[in-house]
């Protein structure tokens, strides 16, 4: 579904991001950990054309996404609060994002009402604009968007970091549910080592640009990321 090929993004002549090939499967739900500045937003920025690569490519179903637009109909992100539009409130935010699809109103409306729960009664009907939400209440508007579009390709940059307790629960059975699928390739990256082994069947560990670990999600995957972590300290 994707691939990364002689993947190098420099920042001052320094390499942030240095993958000399990464294959994604369809329907993966992958883990993307590191600690701070291991390169996880440049990687996602790389995916989505936010910025040009110093050397090599990032293919979706074969093409260079950095030379045409057809990823960008299957393709979901939510990487932070600047993929919103604050000036708008949820739901036209989410009507919006609707139409741009060929969802009428009637449809998000009835897509909505799955997220009654995950939105714990905060986000609709408030007569809030997205700039006046919380910021963990801004994340779940920007979640339920890219969920919205029933995209084959979802990137999630640290989605468990603002949100509270109950909503992370949540927000992992939402991307169980997604996994499940095994229709949508999903990356997500995260901080929280027992979120994401828990929702990720694959997990890639970056450090200085680069991935240190590549390995199938299993019984001891997360005692090992742990040991890894600790010695890193
Ligand atoms: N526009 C930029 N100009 C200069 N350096 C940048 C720029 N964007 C990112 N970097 C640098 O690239 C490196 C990787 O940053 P990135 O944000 O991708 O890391 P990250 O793994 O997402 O970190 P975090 O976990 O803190 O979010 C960092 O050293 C960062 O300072």
């Amino acid at each position: 579904m994707i691939q990364i090929k002689n993947l190098v993004k420099r920042y001052n002549d320094v390499a942030v991001v240095d993958i000399p090939e990464l294959s994604i499967n369809k329907g993966e739900t992958i883990g993307l950990v590191g600690n701070n500045g291991a390169g996880k937003t440049t990687l996602f920025r790389l995916m989505l054309d936010l910025i040009r690569t110093d050397e090599g490519e990032v293919r979706s179903k074969e093409e260079n996404v950095a030379e045409n637009d057809h990823w960008k109909r299957y393709t979901a992100s939510f990487l932070d609060e600047g993929f919103l539009i604050d000036y708008l409130s949820p739901e036209e935010y989410f009507y919006f994002i609707g139409s741009l699809h060929g969802l009428n109103r009637a449809h998000i409306d009835e897509e909505l009402e799955k997220y009654d729960d995950f939105f714990n009664g905060e986000i609709l009907g408030r007569k809030k604009y997205i700039r006046d939400l919380s910021k963990g209440n801004q994340c779940k508007v920007g979640v339920v968007a890219t969920l919205l579009q029933n995209p084959e390709v979802l990137l999630l940059d640290e989605p468990f970091a603002n949100i509270d307790p109950s909503t992370q629960i949540r927000l992992k059975s939402l991307i169980k549910g997604i996994g499940s699928e095994k229709h949508i390739t999903t990356i997500v990256s995260s901080h929280d080592l027992n979120h994401v082994t828990e929702v990720s069947e694959r997990i890639i560990l970056m450090e200085k640009g680069k991935i240190i670990k590549d390995i199938k999600t299993g019984n001891n995957t997360l005692s090992e990321l742990e040991e890894y972590f600790s010695v890193m300290q």
